[in-house]
């Protein structure tokens, strides 16, 4: 009751007498004794030659004409839940017609379709060929108002799945066949079945539908339905008898499709413990063992290097050219890795990282991405299907097949691209050997830890020996040893046999261990390509930036000047505009060129979008006018309550926005104000507004307590130009 209001009760148990009353008033009536006379009883009557014949017909059709929907309402809840085309709408309210459509106009439809004289009927006649009642007629009724039953409840089932394990298997290397046979409808099973026992329960009810099109004729036609209907104006007593019998075959389909729970018991797939859940749980293996599941980072278990899978010639590394032109979703980005090069791609979220890869794999709908273009070595792969382009990719999830084991999930590659069943499991243990999980082979895939099945998704990605590795965020919904784990994983295999790999992460240690070159996308696009060293030592993006854990402000030079030491000071608060201050004297304003190198070795900055100034240190050419990003790291800013005096300096308002734990320091997040903005002198009161730049200090807790720092308070952060270091964008 929690949560329901008790009025609630009264109209559910209405609801319920409602359907109970009846069937018991109609139960209570049942004779089981003879009668005075010796005839009638319950069981003479439901055993008499008509009642059987009739029995038998209606178990017999029934069973027929869900075997029928079943073949047909498959394909059908498939079309309708895994594609789009004009008109699926109409479509689907067709099919589901005989739904709401009164039985008997559904007979009479029949009959004007498959009668002598229907539409496909006159045909059949000539072929001598008669279906109009005939039990074939029945098992056509029973068909057409049971079908939208199965075709709605599978529909519903494949809507609720998630689609990216079919993904996973086309890029594994599955025909779509097979695809659909061992994956999606083991998947959906439970919802197949229950719609077939509607679907039968419906047919064997069928009556309106029957006795129009197919009459009522004993042992071929006259179903139960029927034969209680004709029963009950001449013996009412056998009717009631007949429909006690009903009554017990719709609870014994009501309590198979819903299981013990019709019984009062709990759900089945929640009471009964999976097979080795027990197990695993003692040994701490399972999420909801909590922190044990660090349990298999220990050093012990840390990834055998065994020998990788022996490559196959033509799964050498091979370069990747994408050209990722989707407008729909704002990607436009062009990329080129080197043979065994690894990318790590960073963004903020919905900058198009996922997109990036679904364009390389093949992913995307058809006519999403028209424009795009993908090769890998020297084979354009962009018509190809995506279990054709020798890539695998690895998602969030591990989405393992649940109906499959361990070792039937890794060996589902290999058994997808022909090779024997034997030498498949082979491959498989070896691969999983390689990740460290060779003592997992035998376990269901639902009994595992969290790293444990991303171990296993990646042995299922790794024993196809792919040209192209495609991570989307592998490490991204474990905790933080269990992802130090299967990175080190995910380390040795690309050790062992490097392998060209798209690798989108937001944690820096990913790009550390794992990456060459870091591409960052900002709104659909490439604001930063380079190595990793230079990226997270000179970032020129504020994604980048934030990563390196670096302060970094992003505009247009605004001058160049030629000081000696650098000093500071600047910053006003309109462009053009000298900051005061001694230090201005010592600054030489010119337009210094490329080549004049000595020349750039000051600059001053207007970041964009603000009236924010910033005065660094140059280490490249730069001129007036050209993009440039400042970047200081936190440790180097200084803050004040009271407006800076003395030399000049970076000096911003900035109102604290947070205060985090920095290691051992606190890190004090602060938004700029336009109030004096870079120039304590100045005191102007703009007001930068939400896109202002966002910086951080480190300071001690001491420091922070006794500067009182809290969100809220405006206090002044303060950087030496000498600590600012401008780069070219
Ligand atoms: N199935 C979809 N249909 C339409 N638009 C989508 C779909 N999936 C993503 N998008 C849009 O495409 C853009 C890029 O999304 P994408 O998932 O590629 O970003 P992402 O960088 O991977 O983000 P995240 O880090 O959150 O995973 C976003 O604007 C998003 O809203």
């Amino acid at each position: 009751m929690r949560g329901l209001p008790r009025w609630v009760l009264v109209p559910a148990l209405l609801g319920a007498l409602f359907v109970v009353v009846p069937v018991v008033a109609m139960v209570a009536r049942v004779e089981l004794a003879p009668g005075p006379d010796g005839t009638g009883g319950f069981w003479a009557l439901v055993t008499s030659p008509a009642a059987l014949d009739a029995l038998g017909l209606s178990l017999r059709t029934a069973l027929v004409a869900t075997l029928c929907c079943v073949l047909l309402g498959t394909p059908m809840a498939l079309v309708l839940a895994r594609t789009t085309f004009p008109g699926q709408r109409v479509a689907r309210a067709l099919v589901l017609l005989p739904l709401v459509l009164p039985p008997v106009v559904g007979g009479i439809a029949l009959l004007h379709t498959f009668g002598r004289r229907g539409l496909i009927g006159q045909h059949l006649e000539v072929l001598g060929i008669e279906i109009a009642f005939t039990t074939t007629a029945v098992v056509l009724a029973q068909t057409f108002v049971a079908l939208p039953f199965l075709v709605l409840s599978l529909e519903g089932a494949l809507r609720t799945q998630d689609t990216r394990l079919e993904d996973v298997a086309a890029t594994l290397g599955a025909r779509p066949t097979t695809v659909l046979r061992r994956v999606t409808l083991p998947r959906v099973l439970p919802g197949l079945l229950s719609g077939a026992v509607l679907a039968f329960a419906r047919a064997l009810g069928e009556f309106g539908a029957t006795i129009t099109f197919a009459g009522a004729l004993q042992g071929v036609t006259q179903t139960l339905p029927l034969e209680i209907y004709l029963q009950r104006s001449a013996d009412p007593d056998a009717a009631v008898a007949l429909s006690f019998v009903l009554v017990v075959v719709a609870v014994l389909i009501t309590a198979a499709v819903h299981g013990p729970r019709v019984l009062g018991g709990p759900d089945a797939r929640t009471a009964r413990p999976r097979r080795g859940a027990r197990g695993a749980r003692a040994a701490g293996t399972l999420p909801d063992a909590g922190p044990v599941v660090r349990e298999d980072v220990s050093p012990a278990s840390a990834p055998a290097p065994a020998a990788a899978p022996a490559p196959r010639d033509d799964a050498a590394p091979a370069a990747l050219a994408v050209r990722a032109l989707v407008p729909e979703r704002g990607l436009d980005v062009d990329l080129t890795l080197a043979p065994g090069e690894v990318v790590a791609v960073l963004g903020a979220n919905g900058a198009g990282k996922s997109t990036l890869v679904q364009v390389v794999a093949g992913l995307l709908p058809p006519g999403d991405a028209h424009d795009a273009r993908v090769a890998v070595g020297d084979d354009d792969v962009t018509r190809v299907a995506p279990r054709r382009r020798r890539l695998a990719w690895l998602s969030q999830r591990p989405l393992l097949f649940e109906n499959l084991s361990v070792e039937d999930n890794v060996a589902f590659g290999p058994r997808a691209r022909g090779v024997p069943r034997a030498r498949a499991r082979r491959e498989a243990r070896a691969a999983l050997g390689h990740v460290g999980a060779a003592d997992l082979a035998t376990r269901r895939s639902t009994d595992l830890s969290g790293g444990q099945a991303q171990r296993v998704a990646i042995a299922r990605a790794l024993v196809t020996d792919p040209r192209v590795l495609l991570l989307d965020e592998p490490l991204a919904s474990l905790d933080v040893g269990v992802a130090q784990h299967v990175r080190s994983v995910l380390h040795h295999a690309q050790r062992d046999r490097p392998r060209t790999t798209l690798l989108v992460t937001h944690d820096l240690l990913d790009v550390l261990l794992l990456a060459d070159r870091v591409v960052v996308l900002e709104d659909g696009r490439v604001v930063e390509d380079g190595p990793v060293d230079r990226v997270l030592t000179r970032p020129r993006s504020r994604f980048a930036a934030r990563l390196a854990g670096v302060n970094l402000l992003a505009g247009s030079v605004v001058h160049v000047a030629v000081p000696e030491p650098v000093t500071v000071g600047s910053l006003g608060t309109g462009p053009g505009r000298q900051g005061s201050g001694g230090a201005d004297a010592a600054l030489v304003p010119t337009e210094a060129g490329p080549d004049e190198e000595a020349a750039a070795r000051e600059a001053t900055l207007a970041v964009d979008g603000t009236q924010v100034r910033v005065r660094g240190t140059a280490d490249e050419p730069l001129a007036a006018g050209d993009g440039a990003v400042a970047v200081f790291e936190p440790r180097t800013v200084a803050v004040h309550r009271a407006t800076p005096e003395g030399s000049p300096r970076n000096a911003y308002r900035v109102v604290v926005t947070s205060v985090e734990p920095h290691g051992p320091l606190l890190r004090v997040w602060g938004r700029v104000t336009g109030e004096g903005t870079g120039d304590p002198a100045a005191g102007a009161t703009t007001v930068v507004g939400h896109d202002a730049p966002h910086l951080a200090a480190d300071l001690t807790p001491r420091a922070v307590a006794e500067l009182r720092l809290v969100p809220g308070e405006r206090v002044w952060f303060v950087v030496k130009a000498a600590e600012v270091r401008v780069h070219p964008r």
